[in-house]
């Protein structure tokens, strides 16, 4: 502690306010960074932890309180870069139709005069070695042809890239959300590397488990203050989920005895001509497992896409899709958060072709309040909501329809420790009823909860568990096949 007082303070803000119209979002927070330490920032969906992050970035001018780079209080994005500050944002801001090499030269300005394409192709090839060993990403593609998952890794590594110097402060938010766990554990060995050598690292993250075993320190958020700002050692999962404001919940969930009556509600072949079939029956809940890209999602859609022709929607939808790239597939970004909300069920809120805007209220209000979605007015465009906020409404969009499949692409991206739980509660009770639920998830925790599960890998399904066979060891196991392990 006393040495970590006497280091550099690399940014320092005190006391910092922001308002959005009538919500706070910061209401008189302090956050100290100090030369060589990583902080973890947790809080709930909606806490204010991406609004301080783009304050501390320069983005975002605080109505009050003090920010100062190394001890002299300048602001804007140039100061915040010039001070050596980066961030990964939790909507990732690459050009999409530029190529990996040319967003480099985007965010290094350095990086000029004859030749840079391929300094710019080098350096970020170099940093992607460097941080994720042994990845696959080509860097002559655009950003388009790349997964979520490749996005985020490519932003990562261009940021964490230093031409004439390094990075003195990297700011994450949400790193890890389209990462699979091999993916996630190689960041977090990087961070901890960066940091031993005197960088620092804010790590933003809902995953509890990585930022109790990366942060050095902690500070937690509440409803825009800091209520919490000890060392990491001093906390325990149980301990940080109640500071957020959170009651922690055994997940012991009896999984559902699988009886599978009649036909299945889905199936479909052995995939690219090898591996198992694939199969679901009503009311259970399947997880699709594995590393990530190996084609879940893939699956996902031409099982959505064999049900859901997209020539001639029905009005009662049988089949519900979450999306997992909420920006780029999951949100009208110029539509209300109720607008959202409600698009996918009209059809059972209309009466002679109209839309009851009564009954669409109260579908939005019993929402709002079942999954707390923090928003004083459902009214509010959805992009006014936290990242967190915006994937619940796709969930609630999903759930709220009659359709009695549900398929989720990694659904609960960014969505806090809380709301998971409510989440959880809510999927369990559906598929009791009779719903059924495809879900992929890159979280094992998640996966964990399903009845059965796909392993996949090379875009087939290399294994089925079931009940007490899904554990970690049987689906990492089942990932990486004999020639991987050698
Ligand atoms: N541009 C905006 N317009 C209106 N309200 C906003 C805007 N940006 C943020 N807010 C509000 O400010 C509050 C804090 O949002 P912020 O994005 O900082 O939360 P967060 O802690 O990062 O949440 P999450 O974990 O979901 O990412 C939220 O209530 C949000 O709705």
């Amino acid at each position: 502690m006393t040495e970590t007082l006497k280091r550099e303070e690399v940014v320092a803000a005190r006391g910092i306010k922001v308002t959005f119209g009538a919500v706070k979002a910061l209401d008189g927070a302090d956050l100290v960074i100090h030369a060589g330490e990583c902080i973890g920032l947790v809080g709930h969906n909606g806490a204010g932890k991406s609004t301080i992050v783009n304050v501390i970035n320069g983005g975002l001018s605080p109505h009050d309180g003090s920010l100062s780079y190394s001890g002299s209080e300048i602001h804007g994005i140039s100061a915040a870069r010039a001070n050596g500050v980066r961030c990964v944002f939790q909507e990732l801001s690459l050009c999409p139709n530029l190529t990996v090499g040319e967003n480099a030269r985007i965010m290094h300005a350095e990086l000029k005069g004859w030749n840079w394409r391929s300094r710019a192709l080098s350096l970020v090839e170099t940093q992607l070695r460097d941080i994720f060993p042994g990845h696959s990403i080509d860097c002559d593609l655009s950003i388009d042809d790349l997964s979520i998952a490749e996005r985020q890794m490519v932003e990562i590594a261009i940021s964490f890239a230093g031409i004439d110097q390094r990075p003195k402060l990297v700011i994450l938010d949400e790193p890890t959300s389209s990462l699979d766990a091999g993916l996630a554990a190689q960041l977090m060995a990087y961070i901890r590397k960066f940091v031993r050598e005197g960088g620092s690292v804010l790590l933003i993250s809902h995953i509890l488990g990585e930022i109790l075993s990366t942060s050095d320190r902690i500070v937690v958020m509440k409803d825009g203050r800091v209520v919490a700002d000890r060392v990491a050692s001093e906390f325990t999962t149980r301990s940080l989920v109640e500071a957020m404001g959170n009651v922690v919940r055994e997940q012991e969930f009896s999984r559902a005895a699988s009886v599978r009556t009649g036909e299945p509600v889905l199936s479909m072949p052995p995939r690219r001509g090898h591996g198992l079939a694939f199969q679901a029956w009503r009311g259970e809940m399947i997880g699709l497992a594995g590393l990530g890209g190996h084609g879940q999602t893939e699956a996902l859609l031409d099982l959505y896409l064999d049900r859901n022709s997209n020539w001639w929607p029905t009005r009662r939808g049988e089949i519900a899709f979450v999306a997992g790239d909420r920006s780029l597939n999951g949100t009208f970004p110029l539509w209300s958060i109720l607008k959202n909300l409600s698009i996918a069920s009209l059809g059972q809120l209309s009466t002679k072709r109209m839309v009851d805007r009564a009954r669409e209220e109260t579908l939005g209000a019993g929402w709002k309040q079942r999954i707390e979605i923090r928003t004083p007015d459902m009214g509010n465009r959805i992009l006014s909501l936290s990242g967190g906020n915006q994937q619940k409404v796709l969930f609630a969009r999903a759930l709220a329809t009659t359709a009695s499949t549900v398929l989720m692409d990694d659904p609960m991206r960014g969505v806090d420790i809380g709301t998971k739980q409510e989440v959880y509660e809510i999927l369990r009770s559906e598929a009791a009823n009779g719903r059924t639920f495809i879900w992929y998830s890159t979280e094992m925790d998640e996966i964990r909860l399903c009845d059965r599960v796909y392993v996949f890998r090379d875009g087939a399904i290399a294994a089925e568990l079931a009940g007490e066979e899904i554990t970690e060891k049987n689906v990492l196991a089942a990932s990486f096949s004999e020639g991987d392990a050698a």
